[in-house]
């Protein structure tokens, strides 16, 4: 997060959020500062439109995310020198606790990040908690604006002269892993254990469900996090002469489908000053040496259906993607269209679900998106089938089967219940019970 480092992109790749003049120089602010892309994450609306005024009078953009959803859908997108948070979303809360996990994940996914939190009048034990997972500093509630904003400035300042210039690389990770499901959790757990050290982590899961965004974040959590990493896929001829004199992370796809002698090769090409991040279909089929190199840590990335919460924060997700990228309007998912998703197969995983997004975002443009434009003329998913006979859960049966007959009938519940031969009140407590 140094500033001026990289023009219009920061090192992970992602855009920066403030403007770039049109001699490839940052703008500076009205006063001759340099201006900075600040996300305030605040779910007041009073407030954040009366410090949009106040930061862009100092020459500053300001982007506002009302919660932590769509704080981290942009900061998986865009790159920002500051982030203000506040540490309470729910009204009436004070305890901080909401913020504080939020903080702990922005840290996480980016050790580098710059944030300034807002407490509550009279949290200064909060305050210290927010110090002590990585905030830069803290404004007590009532703040003066200009105070906030000298002390976002300094706080960018501090930041330059604490971490030194890196040279940045577009290639270098995006990773951030979004969901909230406990299973992505555990994931995003892990990759903060394990990412610091430099033990090999082979990396197994369905392909499309994010294996080179979790090696990615494992690389960004590591300390060659400065440079791009080296990215091999085994399959192509003299892959291992990538590996002479190399030194950082090095991402191996396809080390399994080696045979053994090239296995054994591999194993000894890695040096120490590799970092193996290995991407593996079969970890049964590495040799023990290459077991022992490439697979300290194995780290298994959860499919969709195992993870069915976060369906709906990455289908937004990408439908604000895929907005920003096509010009268009943002469209939003009506009930029945989540419930589809979350019910649907997805072969492709994740990848297929941000496909299916960018169709819909073009399909709806700016519209709802219904269950009906979601399936149509595409591969990428199956809508959810009711298909009792080769599905022996009967519960995820049942539940898959009432999110179609919602979702045909357009979330339609006298209509569904008498498809279904249900009453309406059967009907509704099926839906209480499996969440639709
Ligand atoms: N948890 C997630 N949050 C945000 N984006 C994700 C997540 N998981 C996957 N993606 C996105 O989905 C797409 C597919 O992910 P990725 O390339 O990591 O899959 P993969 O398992 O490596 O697939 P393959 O091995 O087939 O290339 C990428 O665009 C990735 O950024």
């Amino acid at each position: 997060m140094n500033k001026g480092n990289y023009e219009g992109a920061d090192r992970t790749g992602r855009p920066r959020a403030d403007t770039v003049s049109t001699n490839g120089q940052f703008a500076e602010g009205s006063n001759g500062k340099s201006s900075h892309a600040i996300l305030l994450i605040d779910d007041r609306a009073e407030v954040a439109s009366a410090m949009e005024i106040a930061f862009r009078m100092a020459g500053h953009r300001l982007t506002v995310a009302s919660g932590p959803e769509e704080a981290f859908s942009l900061l998986a997108r865009t790159r920002f020198d500051a982030i203000v948070l506040d540490l309470n979303f729910t009204p009436g809360r004070t305890d901080g606790r909401e913020g504080l996990a939020c903080l702990e994940r922005i840290m996480a996914d980016d050790p580098a990040a710059c944030v300034v939190v807002l407490t509550a009048h009279g949290g200064m034990r909060i305050a210290v908690a927010a110090m002590q997972a990585g905030a830069r500093d803290f404004a007590v509630k009532p703040w003066k604006n200009a105070d906030l904003i000298a002390k976002v400035e300094a706080a960018i300042a501090r930041e330059s002269v604490v971490e030194p210039v890196a040279t940045p690389s577009p290639d270098t990770a995006p990773a951030a892993l979004l969901g909230d499901s406990a299973p992505i959790e555990r994931v995003r757990a892990l990759i903060r254990r394990v990412g610091p050290t430099s033990a090999g982590v082979a990396i197994t899961g369905p392909s499309g469900a994010g294996r080179t965004l979790t090696a990615l974040s494992l690389h960004r959590a590591s300390q060659h996090a400065a440079t791009a990493p080296l990215r091999i896929d085994l399959r192509e001829d003299g892959a291992l002469a990538a590996l002479d004199g190399a030194r950082g992370t090095a991402i191996l796809r396809h080390p399994d489908r080696l045979d053994e002698p090239t296995q054994d090769r591999l194993a000894r090409a890695l040096s120490e000053a590799v970092r193996p991040i290995a991407i593996v279909e079969s970890i049964a089929a590495l040799t023990p040496g290459l077991h022992r190199r490439i697979a300290t840590i194995e780290l298994a990335v959860p499919g969709l259906s195992e993870r069915q919460d976060d369906i709906p924060i990455l289908a937004r997700h990408f439908l604000r993607e895929a907005a920003e990228r096509f010009g268009r309007p943002l469209p939003r998912l009506d009930e029945a269209a989540e419930a589809a998703l979350r019910a649907a197969e997805w072969p492709d995983e994740v990848r297929g679900l941000a496909l299916a997004m960018e169709r819909a975002t073009l399909l709806a443009d700016g519209a709802i998106v219904d269950a009906a434009m979601l399936f149509s003329g595409t591969a990428a998913a199956s809508p959810p089938k009711p298909d009792v006979g080769r599905d022996y859960d009967l519960e995820r049966s049942q539940k898959a089967m009432i999110a179609a007959a919602l979702a045909e009938h357009h979330h339609n519940v006298s209509h569904t219940a008498k498809a279904l031969g249900l009453s309406r009140g059967a009907l509704y407590r099926r839906m209480e019970r499996y969440g639709l």
